[in-house]
Order: structure tokens, then sequence, then C-alpha cells
């Protein structure tokens, strides 16, 4: 895997979205050997991972360990705790991949002095390989550093990369939160299932199926979403009744889902601190 091309790849911090991108970087060749994880919960799964250093604090790294890449998957809380046991692999040698939420570029440079920095915010599908991530690099984030986290992202899914930072708390609305709306969508639509008569399983069984679906269709198609839309909506038919209540103006799903995104945008710009 072209990540591992820098040296070793730190990961500080392996729970719901550390683990995500952990799991698609080993479904995807990256050996035990070029990975060592800081992570303090005892998860029983990382008994499972064959060949991985697996700290639970900062001090079981080897005093000789040079990481690559440290990517930084703690909650934005906890980093203001965490980086200073980071900071002593600031240099040429080391590029610092961020996902938290918030924490802008100015933050990090800050907490770990000059140091490559790539601000990033990926999604949980990236655990089987179809995230979507956006990426901003600093100054100091030489080709070799941009090509070897672009490596780590891609593995894991499709990769954007924008020179304007201002954008990504808008993409942490958007994408990073983006499957909880689409799991809130399975459920929404199950229970409106079995209000409508169908038992719980089939009715979930449906909603999930056709989540799943509808999304492989988009993702192979060139058609625009609205085209696949019209494409189940028979004039005077079933769907063009349910689209009429969740396409009104008012009350329907597109002011909904503006007032959604930019409560996450504005949450996003909080969390800078
Ligand atoms: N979940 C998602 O879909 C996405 C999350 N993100 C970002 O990813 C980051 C992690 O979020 P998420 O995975 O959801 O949160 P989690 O709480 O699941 O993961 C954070 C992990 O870091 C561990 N941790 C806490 N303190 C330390 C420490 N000092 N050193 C190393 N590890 C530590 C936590 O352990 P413990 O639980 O024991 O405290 C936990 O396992 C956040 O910054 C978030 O903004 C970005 C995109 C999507
Ligand atoms: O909810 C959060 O803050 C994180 C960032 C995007 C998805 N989860």
């Amino acid at each position: 895997m072209a990540g591992n091309s820098m040296g070793p790849l730190l990961l500080v911090g392996c729970g719901k979205m550390g683990g995500a991108m952990l799991d698609g970087w080993r479904a995807r060749g990256l050996t035990g050997a070029g990975v060592a994880i800081v992570e303090p919960s005892a998860d029983p799964r990382f008994a499972a991972l064959d060949g991985v250093a697996v700290h639970a604090a900062p001090d079981g790294l080897a005093a000789d360990f040079r990481p690559g890449v440290v990517v930084l998957a703690v909650k934005p809380q906890s980093m203001d705790a965490v980086l200073p046991h980071y900071r002593r692999f600031a240099g040429p040698d080391t590029v610092f991949l961020s996902i938290a939420a918030g924490k802008t570029i100015a933050y990090f440079e800050q907490a770990l002095g000059p140091a490559a920095i790539v601000r990033s915010m990926p999604n949980t599908p990236a655990a089987v390989g179809q995230g979507m991530t956006v990426a901003v690099p600093n100054g100091a984030v030489s080709p070799a550093q941009r090509q070897a986290c672009d490596g780590l992202l891609a593995a894991v899914g499709d990769v954007a990369w924008v020179e304007d930072e201002g954008l990504i708390d808008a993409v942490t609305a958007v994408s990073g939160g983006g499957p909880a709306y689409v799991f809130l969508l399975i459920e929404c639509l199950a229970e409106a299932g079995r209000e409508a008569g169908l038992p719980a399983d089939l009715s979930m069984r449906l909603a999930r199926t056709t989540v799943a679906g509808s999304g492989a269709l988009v993702q192979a198609s060139t058609d625009p979403a609205a085209t696949l839309r019209r494409n189940v909506t028979s004039p005077n038919g079933t769907t063009q009744e349910a689209l009429a209540v969740l396409m009104a103006e008012e009350g329907g799903l597109q002011p909904l889902m503006t007032r959604a995104i930019a409560a996450a945008t504005r949450r996003s710009r909080e969390l800078a601190g």
C-alpha cells in the first residue's frame, strides 16, 4: 500500500472512524509490521490484529520509533491532551494526518510547532473501501507526504484535495456525517413500512436492501440522481404521491436537510475551539 512508503504508520485513536480506516487499510494489504496503534480501550478485536503493535499509551512506543505518518483519530475534545505526546515527531520526515472534526490546521501548527499537517474528513464507509475523504494540506507537506496521505485515503475510497480549508466544515456536515443520515433514512423507511402494516423484520429488510441497492445503482450509473429518481416515478403512479410529500417546498426533505447541514456546519466551526 502506498501509505507505507514514508515509513511506519502510527494511528492515534482506534475507535469508530480510526477503526473503520484501519479495517479498510488491512483489507488492502497494510501489514502489521507497518503500523502501530495508540488506543487506551482494550477492545477484544485488537487481539485479532495480527502483528500490529497496540499500545494503551504513547509511552509504549519504542524510543527509536519514527512514524512517517501519524493519523490523529481521537475526539476533537481530546486533542489538547493528546498532541503534546506526539510533538517530538514533528519534523520533515513525518506528516500528521488529522481526521478530527473542527480542528484547524492553525490549531495543529500551534500545538505541534513547525510540522507537515493534512487536515482531512473521511467517513465510515471507509471500512468497506467506499469512503469519501476531503483533504487539505498545509505548506510544509512535501509532494511525497501528500502522495503518502493520498495513498492511505484512496485505499479506503474516493479522495478530493482542496486548497480552501474553509470548505471542510461543510464537508464534515455533508459527507463526514452523511452516512448517519442515510442510516436514519433506513430506520425511518422501515418504521413507516411497519406503520403501513408490514412485519417489522420484513420492513427493515426492504429498507436496508433498497438503500444499499440504490447506493450501488448510483455508484454504477453515470446518470444524475434526479434521473434515477425520475426512472422510479411513473406518471400518476404511487411514487409520485410520496414525492409530493417529500418534495414539498415547506416541510419537505430539502428545507429539512438544508437546516440539518447548516447545524452540523456550525458545530464543526464551534469545535475549532
Ligand atoms: N465517527 C465518524 O463517522 C467520523 C469521525 N471523525 C472524527 O474522528 C475522530 C474520532 O471519532 P470516532 O472514531 O467517532 O470516536 P471514538 O470515540 O469512537 O474514537 C476515538 C478513540 O480514541 C481513543 N482515545 C481516547 N483518548 C486517547 C488517547 N489519549 N490516545 C489514543 N487514543 C485515545 C478512544 O478511546 P476511549 O473510548 O477509551 O476513550 C476511542 O477509542 C473524531 O475527531 C471525529 O471528529 C471524522 C469523520 C467521521
Ligand atoms: O459527528 C461528528 O462530530 C463526526 C464528524 C463527522 C462524523 N462524525
